[in-house]
């Protein structure tokens, strides 16, 4: 009689505990999967790596895929970039795309900035505005994430900093950071510690955004 009740409960135990590790697993398959952060930019990843730290609700990693450079609006270039990263990586995905975008030559290079600022660097950036009274711009960072499921909507996560195009000071290892000074600052992002670039930068915004987001999405 024992026996036979030991292994009762034994047997319902297994079964409860065989569809509650279904669940777990199903529930893990659609909403916990990891993130892949899709960029062949390392400053990037090291510094959304610098904002995430240990508080991200979602476990995300990163893939070096080379994904074509769109035209268009900020918004739609990253909009588009997110849906053929999403094609390669057939899971969900992050991208991020970044604007440098000049108020006296009406937002431009904006999403151009790559190409400005391989032909140029950041001293011939700054000489682009030498003929403008306005030396004002803004970094403008958005963040494209794709659940994998194409039918779902890509969701956009902007940050935006206001600041000044100024002749190039500090360390030369990312991108325009010695040209660009961040309104209230003295100092270039490339000038500034990571720490303080990170908690006011047009990144750190849009992953705090971001943050939002997958914190009440759980
Ligand atoms: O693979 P992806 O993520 O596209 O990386 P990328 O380097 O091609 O980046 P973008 O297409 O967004 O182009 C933005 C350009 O601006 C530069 N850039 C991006 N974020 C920057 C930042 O915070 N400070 C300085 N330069 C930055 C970057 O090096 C590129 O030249
Ligand atoms: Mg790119």
């Amino acid at each position: 009689m024992w026996i036979s009740l030991k292994s009762a409960i034994f047997r319902s135990t297994r079964y409860y505990s065989r569809s509650s590790i279904k669940g777990v697993a199903s529930y893990f398959n659609t909403t916990m999967e990891p993130i892949v952060l899709v960029t062949g930019n390392q400053n990037k990843l090291a510094e959304f790596n610098q904002t995430i730290g240990n508080n991200f609700p979602r476990k995300v990693i990163s893939q070096d895929i080379d994904l074509p450079e769109y035209q268009g609006e900020p918004s739609e270039v990253a909009r588009e970039k997110c849906k053929a990263a999403a094609e390669k990586v057939k899971g969900p995905c992050l991208v991020e795309d970044t604007s440098l975008c000049f108020n006296a030559l009406g937002g431009m290079p904006g999403p151009y900035i790559k190409w400005f600022l391989a032909k140029l660097g950041p001293a011939g950036l700054h000489k682009l505005l030498e003929g403008f009274d306005d030396k004002t711009a803004d970094a403008v960072c958005i963040f494209a994430y794709s659940s994998g499921n194409p039918d779902d909507e890509i969701q956009l996560f902007e940050g935006r900093t206001s600041g000044k195009i100024v002749s190039p000071r500090g360390p030369t290892n990312f991108g325009w950071d010695p040209c660009f000074q961040p309104d209230g600052f003295e100092m270039t992002y490339a000038e500034m510690k990571k720490e303080t670039k990170n908690k006011i930068s047009h990144r750190g915004k849009a992953v705090e955004a971001c943050r939002k987001y997958f914190t009440t999405k759980i």
